[in-house]
């Protein structure tokens, strides 16, 4: 059985525990699918879809549903009438830079939208509200890129607010790791959807004013030892040298042709100075506010699961 701890607002489970809760929610994935969702360096397989993914599936499920009889009674107690209106079911993920988030919402994103009741699930990050690269050299933030006052926060409030307030079209601005920068003049349209997915380091972050987090109705933090974010970090650096650095239009494409060494240098000295810096001090902090954090071992499997209970 789930161990509880005593006055706790959590459950812990292990992996073997955690499985069970999947119930018989059928697997609507093949392999060739997920090949296409994984991330550069991740390893995660159907089994491991079958065994943490789709207990969450089915959690979030049930979740959608719940959230959608408590709108109806505050219109209820409004004495307004819903007209059959649903309010869409706000999902953010956070995490370390490298850590896999984007992986994660990529599969959330495909599987729920595999339940006849939510099909239509958007997935935006929160790279594309980064500052342009321009506004962060004015404000002397390059060295502080994926920290809080990185991003134009407001701006992604409005944008998920209007979501969530059922307009038709919202547009969000969009980011190139390519440029390493935000592309002038596109866009991704969000229209209605069921639910939308916020992935970014510090969607959890609170504040003084009403934050994104206030929006979520449900949270999720993808979390791993320290030294092994580091490390997986450092090998996709070494790894894009032959995929996406070796584009000459990436903004890294002069470290395509560094050797090994000088190469880890590199990206040692990134995770050292901003990214390492940006998980202690901002983003593990704001873990205790998620609804799940899903627990990765050293080769990148999920082997624990939080569940906020209460
Ligand atoms: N400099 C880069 N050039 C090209 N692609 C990159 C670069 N940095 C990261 N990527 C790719 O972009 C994707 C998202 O990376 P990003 O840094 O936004 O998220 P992350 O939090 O580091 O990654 P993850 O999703 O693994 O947690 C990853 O799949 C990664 O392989
Ligand atoms: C765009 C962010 C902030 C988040 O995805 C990150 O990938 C980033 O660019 N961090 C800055 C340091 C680095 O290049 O890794």
């Amino acid at each position: 059985m789930p161990r509880v701890r005593e006055r706790s607002p959590y459950v812990e489970l292990q992996r073997d525990q955690w499985r069970e809760l999947r119930r018989s929610t059928p697997l609507p994935l093949t392999a060739a699918e997920l090949a296409r969702l994984r991330g550069l360096g991740e390893q995660l397989d159907l089994t491991e879809v079958a065994e943490v993914y789709l207990p969450l599936s089915r959690l979030i499920n049930l979740q959608v549903a719940a959230r959608q009889r408590l709108y109806e009674a505050t219109t209820t107690f409004l004495g307004e009438d819903t007209h059959g209106t649903k309010v869409p079911f706000i999902i953010g993920i956070a995490g370390s830079v490298a850590v896999g988030k984007s992986t994660t919402a990529r599969i959330l994103r495909t599987l729920l939208a595999r339940w006849p009741d939510h099909p239509r699930v958007d997935l935006v990050t929160t790279d594309g509200f980064l500052h342009p690269r321009a506004e962060l050299v004015r404000r002397g933030l390059m060295h502080r890129k994926g920290f809080p006052e990185s991003y134009d926060r407001r701006a992604l409030l409005r944008f998920v607010t209007e979501v969530k307030s059922g307009a038709e079209e919202v547009r969000a601005p969009v980011y190139s790791h390519l440029a390493y920068d935000i592309l002038p003049g596109e866009e991704q349209v969000v229209r209605r959807p069921d639910i939308l997915i916020v992935e970014g380091l510090n969607v959890l972050q609170p504040g003084p004013r009403l934050t994104v987090s206030d929006l979520f109705d449900f949270s999720l933090y993808v979390d791993a030892h320290t030294a092994d974010i580091e490390r997986w970090y450092v090998e996709r650096f070494l790894k894009l040298r032959h995929t996406a650095f070796a584009d000459p239009a990436s903004h890294f494409h002069h470290f395509a042709s560094l050797p090994d060494d000088e190469a880890r240098a590199e990206a040692q000295h990134l995770w050292r100075t901003i990214n390492g810096p940006n998980l202690e001090e901002n983003i593990r902090p704001t873990r205790p506010r998620a609804t799940l954090v899903l627990r990765k071992d050293c080769d990148h499997s999920i082997n624990r699961v939080r569940l906020r209970k209460l």
